[in-house]
């Protein structure tokens, strides 16, 4: 039985006005030399919804909903939220439960796979948040594993493409599109392309695309054999930026659409957005707007798939994450769904230990 004084939610956080979309775009990309006119892109994703992300409260409703179910189970924690980029930052959350006496942090962070983004980048800015609140030799954070093949968070996107066939193949209703049968589907599952370079070093020993690539391919396989057998997929990517000279893991969602549609046989898409955990602005812009645009411009039908979010599944399988760590359960006996799993722990940030950063040497040899 480990000892743990409270959770913390930590996720990417967003911006919730339009005075906020700028700073916020500055957090985001300090240091990474994105250019200007990128930043303009992306701040008009922003601007035209007054400037306000859904990410945050998304995370409002994900904590709410975690507090319910943790009481439900009788786990006396308390859910601190912060955020990497946005109010409020990881270092308000800290202070905070360290006023409260709660010292031992067991986070729980919104991205689900093994990346810079996912790992590497909250382990800095959690070290630098202690650094900054002089709390690093008080506060201790353990993260919970990588997730994305634990059953909380693949149920919905099962449940999802099973009611998206469901809706495709039936007999149209008023106002609705043809009826395509099961041969005319294509199932793209997105996800966020990342550098080839950081692909790699997620965990050169998985292949080309390093872990990250072998754990999307491991869940597409999953959901697409539970939801949507004998239909074929591929496994494509959205939100790419940076400079064009950079390879980023491709095919991009709108060319793969525009691909299927020229080569004939696909006459729907069901795309599932299963590299993120709500329906933020990359799933709301980049795909709602722009891949669905895709789709009707080369006439194909398409059926866009909730991502987890609150879902009953996902929230209890979320408290068995922290429940297997409260419990100190064995390997043999931690829930996953593909070969890939479970995923390791985490080593222990703070209290008294040295920074390491992104961790990227150990990552990669995991
Ligand atoms: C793998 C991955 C995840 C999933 C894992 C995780 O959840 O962490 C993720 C999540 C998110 N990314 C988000 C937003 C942004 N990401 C950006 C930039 C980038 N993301 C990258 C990767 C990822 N990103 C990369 C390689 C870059 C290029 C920067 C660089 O060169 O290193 C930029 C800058 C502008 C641009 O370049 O587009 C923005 C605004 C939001 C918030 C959405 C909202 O507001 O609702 C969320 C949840
Ligand atoms: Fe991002």
């Amino acid at each position: 039985m480990t000892t743990y004084d409270a959770i913390l939610l930590s996720s990417f956080g967003g911006p919730e006005g339009q005075d906020d979309v700028i700073p916020f775009l500055r957090n985001v990309t300090a240091g990474r030399g994105i250019p200007d006119e990128r930043l303009e892109e992306v701040a008009h994703h922003y601007r035209a919804h007054g400037g306000v992300s859904p990410i945050n409260e998304q995370n409002r409703q994900l904590k709410a909903a975690l507090e319910a179910e943790l009481q439900r189970r009788g786990i006396e924690l308390p859910v601190y939220w912060g955020n990497r980029n946005w109010n409020p930052y990881f270092a308000d959350a800290m202070r905070e439960a360290h006023e409260a006496g709660h010292d031992r942090l067991l986070a729980l962070v919104t991205s689900a796979y093994t990346s810079y983004s996912g790992v590497g980048q909250y382990r800095e800015d959690f070290e630098k948040a202690l650094a900054d609140t002089g709390l690093g030799e008080q506060v201790s954070i353990d993260r919970i594993r990588e997730y994305f093949d634990h059953p909380g968070f693949v149920t919905p996107l099962v449940e999802g493409v099973e009611a998206a066939v469901a809706e495709l193949t039936a007999e149209s209703a008023p106002g609705a599109g043809d009826a395509v049968a099961r041969d005319g589907i294509h199932v793209l599952f997105v996800t966020h392309s990342i550098p080839t370079a950081a692909a790699e070093a997620s965990g050169p020993q998985f292949g080309t695309g390093g872990a990250y690539v072998a754990q999307h391919c491991a869940v597409a396989h999953a959901v697409s054999e539970a939801a949507a057998s004998g239909i074929p997929w591929s496994l494509v990517y959205q939100s790419r930026s940076g400079d064009p000279r950079t390879p980023w893991l491709e095919p991009d969602i709108n060319d793969a659409i525009a691909d299927l549609a020229a080569a004939g046989d696909t006459k729907a898409v069901i795309i599932v957005p299963f590299g993120f955990v709500s329906d933020h602005m990359e799933v709301v812009w980049d795909l709602d707007n722009e891949a669905t645009a895709t789709a009707a411009e080369n006439v194909l039908r398409s059926v866009r798939v909730p991502t987890p979010g609150t879902h009953p599944a996902f929230i209890s399988g979320l408290v068995d994450l922290v429940e297997e760590r409260l419990n100190d359960v064995p390997d043999e006996e931690r829930q996953h769904l593909t070969e890939l799993g479970p995923w390791p722990d985490h080593e222990t940030v703070g209290a008294g230990r040295e920074p390491v950063g992104a961790n990227a040497e150990k990552v990669a040899a995991r």
